[in-house]
């Protein structure tokens, strides 16, 4: 810690000086007046000032306070204490207004006096420092230093970013999936002072209609069937904080309006309840779907649109700031536990490779690299190694969001381990045409395996008529079954290989599941449950 002593007498500041000879890691400064006080504030950057309110003869010298003002217009808070006598009141009142800590009368300057005092400010000193530290850590987390890319789309989100934060308006963030839209969003808060207050993001597709209603808005008990306890809703709980409402584009219509309401009035009512709760948190919105087609489709309220649209940060895909590409590849490199580096080969084709799963993507290849590549130099024939022989798509995202529907859903559906195994077997074998040998080998387990588990299900009532009051496509969805119209074909073996084109629309698009038994279950985020060996 530095401490400055400004006084003229040379008693004065030896005094002081051998006050604080007391204390450990003190370096103390010395300055006679104004000017070279001043001098000694520039160049040393003191961390606290002890400051004679006259530093002359003259008795209408206040050089002190001079030296107060002059540090606090050059926008520095360093604290002061003044160094006073009992006749200087108006002087101790003044030098207060200008912000000094404290005052010491010169008459009763000892160790006792003095002493608790500068301990004191060298404890704020230090707690200022570490807010200061975690400040920055939470902004290289999540703030705008958390988003990297220095092209200028990712420029220009930051700076609306920066512009908008500390605003209560609406933002909708767009762009593809992968890009960024929740890190903006958490930025948007992080940068804003309702960083101290929650940050809640709901998935508006993860859940069914009924379920996702009573999720953000909460249920008194005995709401509807099933409502056992009263639950606070994510807008009740966001508090003061920030909700972002991810994938708005797949909220049902009658929450559509509900949600307008809410914008509008910001107040809402949880199910079953009698009184309204204001909102107090601030609502952002993302989605990666075109939602002016959506409108002109009448899916999606345009005058919701309107609401929510007030400010808009649409974060580029990959392809439009394929600039940032070498540096989030170094990053995210960066980050492994091994020294990754790159030939100019590979960079070069890692950079003509279309990214549609966009910075996520990303950063699961250069994981999976982590984990995989035999050298540490990546070269183009590893690469070419890693696309043909090892599935890219990262489910584990898709995994966690159906985990989450299906715990959210009633527990009068029974075991839900055994309602999802009933759905992947069921799809699976469908999907096959009924071939099991084929459908074993898309799940990834062995055929006799696979039967014995469908024999067990094949006595039970079809999950669907067990699904309570879960609208029939999103809730078939989630359940691991897509609707007749929306049914796909994933590929025999399962898996879809880097280079291939990743869903756009990852609630849409049927999703390769990791295989799980015989081959190695290559997961790039998390790691995927283990097979379940008490049946193999
Ligand atoms: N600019 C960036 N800098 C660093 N990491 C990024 C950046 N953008 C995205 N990421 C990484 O990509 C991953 C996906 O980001 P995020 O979840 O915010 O995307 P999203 O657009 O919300 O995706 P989705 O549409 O699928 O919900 C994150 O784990 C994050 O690590």
């Amino acid at each position: 810690m530095k401490i400055l002593i400004v006084d003229d007498q040379r008693s004065g500041r030896r005094t002081l000086r051998q006050i604080l000879a007391a204390l450990d890691e003190v370096e103390v400064l010395e300055a006679v007046g104004l000017d070279d006080a001043m001098v000694v504030v520039e160049r040393s950057a003191p961390d606290l000032l002890l400051l004679d309110v006259r530093l002359s003869d003259d008795p209408r010298d206040r050089g002190g306070l001079e030296i107060l003002r002059r540090v606090r217009a050059s926008g520095r808070s360093t604290p002061a204490l003044m160094v006073t006598s009992v006749s200087e009141l108006s002087e101790i009142r003044e030098a207060m207004r200008l912000g000094a800590q404290d005052y010491v009368l010169k008459d009763e300057l000892c160790p006792e006096m003095l002493l608790p005092i500068i301990e004191g400010q060298r404890e704020r000193l230090l707690l200022k420092g570490e807010v200061v530290r975690l400040r920055e850590r939470v902004d290289r987390t999540f703030g705008t230093k958390a988003l990297l890319g220095s092209s200028a789309g990712m420029e220009r989100v930051r700076r609306i970013i920066e512009r908008v934060a500390e605003s209560s308006k609406t933002v909708l963030i767009r762009g593809e999936t992968g890009t960024g839209k929740e890190m903006v969003a958490r930025a948007l808060h992080e940068m804003s002072s309702r960083r101290g207050e929650p940050f809640v993001a709901v998935n508006c597709s993860a859940l069914p209609g009924t379920l996702i209603e009573s999720l953000i808005f909460g249920h008194e008990r005995g709401a509807f069937t099933g409502a056992e306890k009263r639950m606070r809703g994510q807008l009740e709980l966001a508090g003061a904080g920030t909700i972002l409402l991810d994938e708005i584009a797949e909220m049902p219509g009658e929450l559509q309006a509900k949600l307008l309401r809410v914008v509008e009035d910001r107040r809402f009512r949880p199910l079953g309840a009698e009184s309204e709760i204001p909102l107090r948190a601030r609502v952002l919105a993302a989605t990666h779907v075109d939602l002016e087609k959506r409108i002109s489709e009448g899916r999606f309220r345009e005058d919701l649109f309107y609401r929510l649209n007030v400010v808009t940060v649409h974060v580029p895909s990959l392809a439009e700031r394929d600039a940032d590409l070498i540096e989030l590849l170094l990053a995210f490199s960066a980050e492994l536990p091994r020294k990754l580096r790159y030939t100019d080969d590979a960079i070069a084709w890692l950079v003509r490779r279309p990214w549609p799963g966009n910075v996520r993507e990303l950063r699961n290849v250069v994981e999976r690299l982590g984990l995989l590549a035999d050298d540490d130099l990546i070269d183009v024939p590893t690469l070419e190694e890693l696309a043909r022989e090892r599935p890219v798509v990262d489910a584990t995202a898709e995994i966690d969001r159906l985990a989450r529907a299906l715990l959210a859903l009633p527990e009068r559906l029974g075991s839900k381990l055994r309602v999802i195994e009933r759905a992947v077997l069921h799809h699976a074998i469908e999907s096959c045409g009924g071939n099991k040998a084929a459908a074993a080998r898309l799940i990834g387990v062995d055929r006799k395996m696979l039967e014995r588990r469908w024999d067990r299900h094949t006595g039970e009532e079809p999950p669907s008529s067990r699904r309570m009051s879960m609208p029939t496509p999103m809730a078939a969805r989630h359940l691991g079954e897509e609707p007749p119209s929306s049914r796909r074909h994933t590929p025999a073996n399962g898996t879809r290989h880097l280079g291939e084109e990743l869903p756009g629309n990852r609630n849409h698009t049927p999703v390769s599941l990791p295989r799980y038994g015989g081959e190695e279950a290559p997961s790039t985020r998390r790691q995927v449950p283990p097979r379940d060996h008490d049946d193999a």
